[in-house]
């Protein structure tokens, strides 16, 4: 279609009625991506499996104190008072325990409940024992008061806030949920998607051949946006037509349709036209960052959202970055990072002049070291990268920090 070309020189265009960024900075259309959504989408009480990958809609806090009970660190004995020790009984872990009267011992093992008026726990490999001349068994070793004890809150009291509202539930928070006394969490729904990949000449299998290039994006999102915490209603394989394209966003039940390709000025990107059909309107029309100047995000009627990636697999990774997983964050209520890390480079980043650029790097002993084939069109930088780094205009030398984007790495 046509339309004004996208760019640096557009810079910043802010209208009255609907705040479109035309060719806007690259930290602006983070930001815009953050904001395009007025609250996160509701909030669910579910069992802690089902909340792997979702956002905690309200502070985590502690249904008991941890540990619940004066615990037993080591397998050996729990005495009481100084020692020797006349040794009687056992008590291992989920037993119940009876109170010990200064100069006993009793066997215990880790994480069984300490006895009532136990000073500490000798290891097992501190002690010795000898009989006394009534058969019993005598314990002697050194403890200190509280030795190798855990005693009773010494992680947290109970009502204690753990974790604040926000945080992505990782296996980490379900097994501290779990630790904690909870069987379920109140999360935000995920946030839904629809993949609509573009182009007539992808193909989904075999080998690319004369004018047919392989479909990267179709296996490279799905997992990406799953580990985001988002739910893919489906991927689908929109041929370059008008129509088709207009009806697929527009009767599209997904909270964010997400398209690839198409974005630019060619003669078969109907994104912008098909965009304007359904009633769309763009948030963010083109960024000042390279790869993927092209990118954009919409709202949608229904107060649903566009992301239009380029069909340049790298640049599509790039408004990925950008626009895509921080509108998803904004759906979970996932709070957003203050700023990506910094990291020193083991070697220069030229930079473009006006643009931000997204470079894929690699954690070396001295620093991050940038990765060749990094073209739009290439991959396979990518796929050895850890992060991208955030390269500013002008560019940055060796040793000069950069912010880091992280990538999946599973
Ligand atoms: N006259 C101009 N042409 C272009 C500009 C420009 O500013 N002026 N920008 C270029 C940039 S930058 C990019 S990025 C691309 C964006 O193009 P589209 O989003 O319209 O994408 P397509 O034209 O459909 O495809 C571009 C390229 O990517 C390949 N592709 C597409 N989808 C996939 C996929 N799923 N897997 C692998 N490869 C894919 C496609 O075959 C093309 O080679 O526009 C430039 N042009
Ligand atoms: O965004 Mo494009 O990928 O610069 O080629």
């Amino acid at each position: 279609m046509n339309r004004a070309p996208v760019g640096p020189a557009d810079e910043v265009r802010v209208t009255s009625a609907g705040a479109t960024l035309r060719g806007c900075p690259w930290p602006a259309a983070r930001r815009a991506a953050r904001t395009a959504v007025p609250r996160p989408l509701p909030v669910e009480r579910v069992e802690l499996a089902a909340a792997a990958g979702r956002t905690l809609a309200e502070p985590l806090a502690a249904l008991t104190d941890l540990p619940a009970f004066d615990t037993s660190a080591m397998d050996g004995w729990a005495v009481a008072g100084p020692g020797p020790w006349r040794l009687s009984g056992r008590v291992l872990a989920g037993q119940a325990c009876l109170p010990l009267a200064d100069g006993a011992a009793v066997e215990i093992a880790t994480g069984a409940q300490l006895p009532p008026g136990a000073t500490g726990v000798l290891r097992r490999e501190h002690g010795v024992l000898t009989e006394l001349p009534d058969g019993a068994a005598q314990l002697r070793g050194e403890v200190v008061p509280g030795q190798d004890v855990r005693p009773r809150g010494q992680e947290c009291g109970r009502g204690e806030e753990l974790l604040p509202a926000g945080l992505p539930v990782t296996p980490a928070v379900l097994g501290l949920a779990a630790a904690a006394g909870h069987d379920r969490l109140a999360v935000h729904r995920r946030p839904t998607v629809e993949l609509l990949v573009l182009g007539d000449e992808l193909l989904v299998a075999g080998l690319p051949g004369p004018g047919r290039v392989r479909d990267a994006l179709g296996p490279l999102l799905p997992p990406w946006l799953a580990g985001a915490g988002a739910e893919l209603l489906g991927s689908r394989y929109v041929r370059d037509d008008f129509g088709l394209l207009r009806d697929a966003i527009r009767h599209s039940p997904a909270d964010l349709v997400l398209t690839t390709g198409g974005t630019a000025a060619g003669p078969v990107d109907f994104l912008h036209a098909a965009l304007e059909a359904t009633g769309g309107h763009p948030l963010v029309d083109g960024v000042a960052v390279r790869p993927g100047h092209p990118m954009l995000l919409a709202a949608l009627p229904g107060g649903r959202h566009l992301v239009g990636l380029p069909g340049n697999p790298l640049a599509a990774v790039a408004g990925t970055v950008t626009l895509a997983l921080p509108l998803l964050h904004a759906l979970s209520g996932r709070t957003a990072p203050a700023a990506g890390p910094a990291e020193p480079l083991a070697a220069a980043l030229p930079g473009h002049p006006v643009d931000t650029r997204l470079h894929p790097v690699r954690r070396s002993a001295a620093g991050l070291a940038p990765l060749p084939h990094d073209g739009p069109a290439m991959l396979r930088g990518l796929a050895r990268a850890e992060a991208l780094a955030v390269v500013p205009p002008g560019g940055l030398a060796a040793g000069e920090c950069a912010e880091v984007l992280a990538l999946p790495l599973s």
